[in-house]
């Protein structure tokens, strides 16, 4: 290989008792599209944090074009050529795309805008540098963050799990820029858990099990099996099985719900209809910001519909569309919602108390007072029954990596033993793995007369885990369809819009 961009030597970091990363060797190639590969909770996003300066390593030594590297922050990282897009977009919605990019790169206006558009023409990231951000899909945010990136002149670009949050036809786009960036010289660095996309653009792949380097191969050498094998130590696990059953009674049911937010960047729903029984899971697909948010919201309680349309949302046999989601959760409703760190979880409380946050009426709060015996042993249980990767009940949730919080929000809400599972997203950035053992629990909730519902914008896991799906789009959703007799091109006619075709 051409000598290295950057190399790492010993890189080892440790956050108290956890090595997040040890003695840590990786080299990476001008010009290459450089996939770190690993397990949640394996090391990767606190490797590019060193890389970029958000994190300094407790030993080992950096190398950038063969000149040692120390970086005492992002903005040293910047000045020396790496720039990073990070999972969650740090854009202001109600700013334009021009006046977001002012704020951190210097220049006058009008030679801004013709950079934009530069950039935009060259690496096929055209956006319109005066439209406001709220106007903006989530593809488009991301070429606006990776635009801003590439102002700076990068040499090298680091993405966290840039494809999580993208719909499918956005990835393509995205894969097309980064193989147009490469060619002109830039390197990126990639993390993610798609294995066959990692296949697609990547010239070399590094993995990462446990904080250590595990293998370094060239990713288009070895089929997606191979991959996770070497990623998880084991062979990739079987889909669930689904046995066939017969629903039972009605546990949810949305009847013409039509609803306005307050919010003018929000969806509103119109005439939505859906019922799902007891031993069904039902999958909602579609992409993010066609009424999921909404939806999601009103199903859980956090948005709490008029007394007199109380009935639009029904849980259980009962209108519950005037409660709140503690009273939701007394019929025997469990809910996981799509932003684990807003909402699923208090980042700065330990696990045990995160517990409590749902799982109190489990015995884990006696005459008013917290149970603290009790709230640990259930956590420990959540720990051990759902794998999540900690060192306990005491570890604060801001510890945990993206992954493993996942885990243990889905885990804890398991235990709850609903009656009524409603889950958002419920594996995203979750690894191989640990999706697949999650869809297996869900099915066998669903085989044991659970009623579930998933909304997901990943579609093979809705045709693996649903017996039937709608497609929520604008705020529509479609009629019910049968997932055998449905192809993965019909959902996506319904995701633009275009309903049924023969
Ligand atoms: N700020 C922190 N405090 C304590 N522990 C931490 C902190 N950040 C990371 N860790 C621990 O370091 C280890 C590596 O975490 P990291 O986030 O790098 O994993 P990851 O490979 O990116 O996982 P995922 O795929 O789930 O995002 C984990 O055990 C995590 O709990």
């Amino acid at each position: 290989m051409a000598a290295p961009l950057l190399s790492l030597r010993g890189i080892s970091k440790r956050y108290g008792e956890v090595r997040a990363n040890q003695a840590v060797d990786i080299d990476v190639a001008p010009r290459s599209i450089h996939a770190i590969l690993g397990e949640n909770g394996a090391g990767k996003s606190t490797l590019m944090k060193l890389i970029y300066g958000v994190e300094t390593p407790d030993s080992g030594e950096m190398l950038w074009q063969g000149v040692p590297l120390k970086l005492a922050s992002p903005a040293a990282a910047r000045r020396r050529g790496i720039g990073m897009v990070f999972q969650h977009f740090s854009l202001f919605e109600t700013l334009t795309v021009i006046e977001n990019i002012r704020l951190v790169v210097p220049g006058q206006t009008r030679a801004l805008i013709a950079r934009i558009r530069e950039l935009g023409t060259e690496f096929g990231l055209e956006v319109d540098p005066h439209a406001h951000v709220h106007e903006l899909s989530v593809g488009e945010r991301q070429r606006v963050e990776i635009i801003r990136c590439l102002m700076t002149d990068p040499k090298l670009l680091i993405l966290d799990e840039p494809t999580s949050v993208l719909p499918p036809q956005s990835v393509d786009k995205l894969f097309d820029t980064l193989l147009r960036l490469r060619d002109g010289g830039v390197s990126v660095l990639f993390i993610s858990h798609k294995l066959e996309e990692i296949r697609a653009i990547c010239d070399r792949a590094t993995i990462l099990s446990a904080g250590k380097v595990t293998g370094h191969v060239d990713p288009r050498e070895h089929d997606a099996h191979d991959l996770a094998r070497m990623m998880i130590g084991r062979d990739m696990p079987e889909p669930p099985p689904r046995t066939p059953s017969e629903p039972g009674e009605t546990m949810l049911e949305l009847i013409g719900l039509t609803y306005t937010p307050d919010d003018p960047f929000g969806m509103p729903l119109k005439d939505v209809a859906l019922t799902l029984r007891a031993g069904e899971i039902l999958g909602i697909a579609g992409i993010s910001g066609n009424g999921q948010a909404e939806l999601s919201e009103l199903i859980s309680g956090e948005i709490r519909l008029p007394f007199e349309n109380r009935e639009q949302v029904q849980m259980m046999g009962e209108p519950v569309g005037h409660l709140g989601p503690a009273e939701r959760r007394q019929l025997g409703f469990a809910f996981v919602p799509e932003d684990r760190l807003g909402r699923g979880a208090v980042q700065g409380m330990s696990l045990a108390r995160n517990s409590l946050l749902t799982a109190h009426p489990l015995g884990l709060v006696r005459h008013g007072l917290i149970a603290m015996a009790q709230a640990t042993e259930f956590t420990r249980r959540c720990i051990a029954d759902h794998d999540v990767r900690t060192s306990g009940a005491e570890a604060e949730a801001s510890g945990l990596s993206g992954g493993n919080l996942q885990k243990f929000i889905v885990g804890r809400e398991m235990m709850l033993a609903p009656k009524l599972f409603f889950l958002a997203q419920p594996t995203w950035g979750v690894d191989i793995g640990a999706a697949t053992a999650i869809r297996q629990k869900l099915v066998a909730l669903r085989n044991e007369g659970v009623a579930i519902l998933v909304i997901s914008e990943e579609i093979d896991e809705l045709f693996d885990i649903c017996d039937r799906i709608q497609v929520l789009s604008q705020g529509r959703l479609s009629p019910s369809l049968e997932t055998r007799e449905t192809r993965p091109e019909d959902i996506g006619r319904y995701m633009i819009g275009a309903g049924a075709a023969a």
